[in-house]
């Protein structure tokens, strides 16, 4: 089937009638429900766009011969890279960056397990082919994915095996000839309810030891496998206007617990199955993680467009732009957009094949802005707050500009420098949505723990930089100074 339409999407997540969960209530139908209408029918929109701009955003498939998601494509050249991360720009210029996991993400990592050669054979010679299949399943049919690698936060001091209940954490608790079943949670699965499939896979971050083989698992089942279910948190979309809620009113992509509840995945659907070591070594050496990490970044450069364009709107609308700490605040976010345009341009061009035949980015410039950007988020954010200042509450609705009392005195003490009151007033309310709202809040959380804690990647970076070439030149520079040598006698 070739990349499906925005309609076929619909039409799926319908008929599957995925175990989804909020607000206390089960979910009848997915499409129509007020917490997920927006974001159904915002994904919808992206499967359309993939086909009005075709020739940019889909390729043609060597197996079927359909035009299929190019965020799919097994990159062979530096040109399928640059397509690829020009796909994935047009996905994110379409939601200003503001929806994390679009499908291109899980995508890229899919091509990646799937085209790994044997690497899932370790395990079991299944398991490869396992793998390759699911891979052209999820091309050929524009599956859309969520995942969860991450277990219940339950006691963080303590591995799983070690916890007051074990039982907690999603694990195998059953092989049988069917498939293996597998009980208890997992977070956090963002696009949880709506999405087609969910990939379970371990950690990207966190390596775990043999004594956690239960826990160690990877697969992929349909959305609506039975015992599975999504319990998604309390939704940020409040139903309120686009003009109102900009971002959130489309882009509210819900975050789930996922409750395993004996579930049975085929054998079909395993890549991993008990082994803590293949999980340990999944992300790395499949290079899945760099896959990602190109999605990433080429979204969240896109991300940093969009918000800088904000920023500079809303300074040219209140006059502030003739101010030097003002100009200096926004050349920082200029600095950020041009410093990750370069860490894309370095990963492309210096991109190699790998073992199993792909085009793959260099890891070294992904890697620096993967640890790199979730702080610098923040900082993007904290910029708007602090230009945007009391013009980020002075926020009227669409209603008070229409009411026909205050609507004209709403629309006066609200106009800007070069802008009219309601263009403003729309402007101001999207800063507000990007760095106060609750929707807001998210985007920042979002962000600073996209790949894991920032804190434990900071020092699984420094571990594994190559520090010894910067000590030697040092060393060697201090042994180039002319000076007399000392004996000290021993004390
Ligand atoms: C909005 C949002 C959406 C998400 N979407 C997804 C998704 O779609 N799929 C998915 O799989 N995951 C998702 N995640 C989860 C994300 O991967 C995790 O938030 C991230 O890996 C950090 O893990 P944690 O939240 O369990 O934090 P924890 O590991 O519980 O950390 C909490 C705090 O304790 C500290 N800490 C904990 N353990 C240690 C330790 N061993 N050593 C030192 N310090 C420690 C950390 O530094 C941190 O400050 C999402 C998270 C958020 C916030």
């Amino acid at each position: 089937m070739p990349a499906r339409t925005g309609e076929q999407y619909i039409q799926g997540i319908s008929k599957a009638k995925n175990n989804v969960w909020i607000h206390g209530e089960k979910v009848d139908d997915v499409p129509s429900h007020p917490a997920f209408r927006n974001i159904v029918r915002s994904i919808a929109n992206l499967y359309d766009l993939q086909h009005e701009k075709a020739d940019k955003m889909l390729y043609t498939s060597e197996q079927t011969g359909d035009k299929v998601g190019l965020s799919f494509i097994a990159p062979k050249t530096v040109d399928d890279l640059i397509r690829r991360r020009e796909m994935i720009s047009e996905w994110a210029g379409y939601t200003g960056g503001m929806m994390g996991r679009t499908p291109d993400y899980l995508n890229t990592s899919v091509m990646a397990f799937g085209t790994s050669g044997n690497f899932f054979a370790q395990n079991d010679p299944m398991f490869a082919e396992n793998a390759r299949k699911y891979y052209d399943y999820c091309r050929e049919n524009d599956i859309s994915l969520t995942h969860t690698l991450i277990h219940p936060q339950t006691n963080r001091s303590k591995k799983q095996s070690e916890q007051k209940d074990p039982y907690l954490s999603a694990r195998i608790v059953e092989k049988n000839k069917d498939g293996i079943v597998v009980k208890g949670a997992r977070l956090l699965a963002t696009l949880g309810g709506v999405t087609d499939e969910i990939v379970v896979f371990p950690s990207t971050l966190n390596k775990a030891s043999s004594e956690d083989d239960p826990y160690a698992m990877a697969f992929a089942i349909p959305n609506n496998t039975e015992g599975l279910k999504f319990l998604c948190r309390e939704s940020f979309d409040t139903g309120r206007s686009q003009w109102d809620h900009p971002l959130s009113s489309r882009f509210e992509e819900s975050d789930a617990i996922v409750v395993f509840d004996n579930v049975l995945v085929p054998w079909d659907r395993v890549f991993v199955s008990g082994s803590s070591d293949i999980c340990n070594r999944t992300y790395v050496e499949t290079n899945a993680i760099v896959h990602m990490a190109h999605q990433v970044i080429a979204k969240n450069t896109v991300k940093t467009e969009f918000v800088l364009g904000v920023i500079l709107n809303m300074m040219e609308s209140i006059g502030i732009d003739v101010f030097p700490h003002v100009k200096e605040k926004a050349s920082e976010v200029m600095l950020i957009l041009e410093t990750m345009r370069s860490h894309l341009y370095r990963a492309e061009h210096n991109a190699s094949i790998d073992k199993y035949g792909n085009m793959t980015p260099d890891f070294a410039p992904l890697n620096a802005a993967r640890n790199w950007y979730p702080k610098m988020y923040q900082r993007i954010v904290e910029i708007v707050k602090i230009l945007g200042a009391s013009g980020l509450m002075g926020i009227p609705t669409e209603a008070d500009f229409n009411a026909d009392d205050i609507g004209e005195l709403v629309h006066r003490y609200t106009q800007g420098a070069n802008i009219d009151g309601y263009e403003r007033t729309q402007l101001f309310r999207l800063a507000w949505d990007i760095s106060i709202s609750t929707f807001g809040g998210r985007q920042a959380l979002y962000e600073y723990y996209f790949f894991g804690d920032p804190a434990r990647m900071s020092n699984i970076y420094y571990d594994q930089f190559n520090k010894e070439p910067y000590k030697a030149m040092v060393k060697d520079f201090l042994q180039r100074v002319n000076s007399k040598s000392h004996n000290y006698s021993s004390v």
